[in-house]
């Protein structure tokens, strides 16, 4: 740098003499004046002194300029100036970093987990909260009644049943600041949009760790609480495969699912001792855990009782998925081992991804040899489907496998099913559902109308026109053929006496042939007779000549 300066002075001295000299060189030097020859004699010095400097003109010569010793020096001024303030900075970091470690304390929420929705319900709750400004408005996702933007009361139904809710949600761009049981806390909420997820980071000013347990079991209290009535569903996916929140369904009462005698109550039963029977387990060494298998015809209750089930235990639901593409016997594993120690996981339609056989592992099958195995096997199975049996056995009781979930599969192919895999240790209990019985339908039917009949109505109303309702248009008895399938859901089916229900109801029974019809089939058809339970009777034969499922039955019993 120094040589440089030095450089650049002798040249601006030298530069104001260069017309002197090129002039003097010239045939003109004898009529310059005379005190020119002082300049001249300048010039002449200046210009010599320059050229024992010997400006380098090549890039190698300008190099070695560069590194003269006075050079050096800058440079090395210039690294110690840069180390100092980069040494600086990272001690400001670094210090930084330490006071928020040791009087902060800090944790972060990631969108896949429920804990994310225990706190944007506990935030948007928060009085301080909807004192802000900067907000992300959301209709959709989570269902947080009460951070819920009330809906006008005027709206017009049919509009009201297409508005979400719109809900005040903390803002991404924006932290805000509130206070918690006097201490100060932050919160920031950041997108990550390479895994289509978000964090949520709240920061506290204090030391004490209880503060953060009492805030997280606060925001699970008041959710929990707001949930009382509904079961929580959770199903594999995302780019990890993990598990997700996918929904909150309402629970169902347990006897709206009409199974033979004593299922249900059975199910029940085994499953709350199952619970309580943790030590029984211990003290015999067998794992715990129980299985249930629940095969049969389609609609006829299997997935509709292991939802009620989840309710009458309070237990959430974990959905195994087991033809997911993506999912192979290592992800699989990693699920089961990471249910939660008591909650129902489901696994529907095991035969789905096992059509291809009974094989222990599809690796060492071709595809060629698979199709042929079994006709209904699809190209899609072969390509999504990479879960082997073997895979599937070691999830289920392998020893990473979770202890005190109960396990439901679901099949309607019981018969293809690997015995291995419905031996008793995983599949503990087995359970046929079949088509529709007499009970099932007369039961079926009273439920449908009349679910809260009271028993001590007693107006025998078979000539009355009064509904009980507030639905004074509709006649019980003389009520219309439906023009559509369907009829208005504010609607009620007329009151009726104990004594009058029963008959009706062994009426549309004693119509329905036993065990032909699934009861799936039985809701569609009362589903168009929601408010006509007389007209349900009356048209049930017809209907039952009509549908698929009766003229198959029709067909089998005209051959025999
Ligand atoms: N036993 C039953 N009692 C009351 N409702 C039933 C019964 N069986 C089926 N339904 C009704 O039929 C519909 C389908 O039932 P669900 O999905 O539980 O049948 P599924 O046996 O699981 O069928 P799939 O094998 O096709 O999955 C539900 O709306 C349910 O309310």
């Amino acid at each position: 740098m120094g040589s440089l300066f030095q450089f650049n002075q002798l040249t601006s001295a030298a530069l104001p003499a260069l017309p002197i000299l090129l002039l003097s060189n010239n045939s003109v030097e004898t009529t310059l004046p005379a005190q020119n020859d002082t300049l001249i004699d300048a010039a002449q010095n200046t210009m010599a002194s320059a050229t024992r400097l010997k400006m380098p003109t090549d890039f190698p010569s300008l190099l070695t300029f560069t590194h003269t010793f006075s050079a050096l020096r800058d440079y090395l001024k210039l690294i110690v100036l840069g180390g100092s303030f980069e040494a600086l900075r990272r001690l400001y970091s670094a210090s930084y970093r330490s006071l928020v470690d040791r009087f902060f304390i800090t944790a972060t929420f990631e969108s896949e987990d429920v804990s994310y929705e225990w706190m944007l319900f506990w935030l948007s709750s928060r009085p301080q909260f909807r004192r802000f400004r900067d907000f992300s408005v959301s209709t959709g996702g989570l269902s947080l009644d009460e951070s819920a933007l009330e809906i006008d009361d005027n709206m017009d139904e049919g509009l009201r049943q297409r508005t979400r809710p719109v809900r005040y949600l903390p803002s991404y761009s924006s932290s805000y600041w509130m206070w918690y049981k006097g201490r100060y806390i932050t919160i920031s909420r950041t997108r990550d949009d390479s895994r289509y997820s978000s964090t949520l980071r709240i920061t506290i000013f204090s030391r004490d760790r209880s503060i953060l347990d009492s805030l997280i079991l606060e925001a699970r209290q008041n959710w929990l609480s707001e949930r009382t009535d509904k079961i929580e569903i959770y199903a594999c996916g995302g780019f990890d495969i993990d598990w997700n929140h996918v929904a909150s369904r309402s629970k169902r009462p347990l006897n709206s699912i009409i199974l033979d005698d004593g299922i249900s109550e059975f199910l029940l039963h085994d499953a709350r001792d199952f619970m309580k029977s943790r030590q029984w387990y211990a003290d015999r060494g067998i794992p715990f855990r129980r299985g249930y298998l629940l095969y049969g015809v389609p609609g006829s209750g299997k997935t509709s009782i292991i939802h009620s089930l989840a309710g009458e235990l309070g237990l959430d639901i974990y959905i195994i998925s087991l033809s997911k593409t993506g999912l192979d016997d290592c992800a699989l594993n990693a699920l089961i081992s990471s249910l939660p120690e008591h909650c129902i996981a489901i696994m529907e339609d095991i035969d789905a991804a096992f059509t291809h056989g009974l094989t222990r592992d599809r690796t060492d099958m071709k595809l060629e040899d698979l199709r042929h195995r079994d006709a209904v096997f699809s190209d899609a199975v072969v390509k999504d489907t990479q879960i082997t049996l073997s895979g599937l056995l070691n999830a289920l009781d392998g020893v990473s496998a979770q202890e005190g979930r109960l396990l439901f599969a679901t099949t309607n192919r019981y018969h293809s099913l690997d015995p291995a895999l419905i031996r008793p240790g995983r599949m503990d209990i087995h359970i046929e559902f079949r088509l529709a019985s007499r009970y099932q339908a007369r039961e079926l039917y009273k439920r449908f109308y009349f679910p809260d009949a009271p028993d001590e109505v007693t107006m025998d109303d078979e000539a009355s026109s009064d509904s009980g309702y507030d639905t004074p248009t509709i006649d019980p008895i003389d009520d219309e053929p439906p023009k559509y399938n369907g009829t208005t859901h504010l609607a009620r089916a007329p009151k009726l006496s104990k004594k009058k229900i029963e008959q009706l109801a062994e009426q549309f029974a004693a119509r329905i042939p036993e065990r032909k019809l699934s009861m799936a089939s039985l809701q569609g058809y009362l589903m168009s007779y929601k408010t006509r339970p007389f007209q349900a009777v009356d048209d049930v034969e017809r209907w039952v000549e009509d549908t698929r499922e009766g003229q198959d039955w029709r067909a089998t019993a005209d051959k025999a």
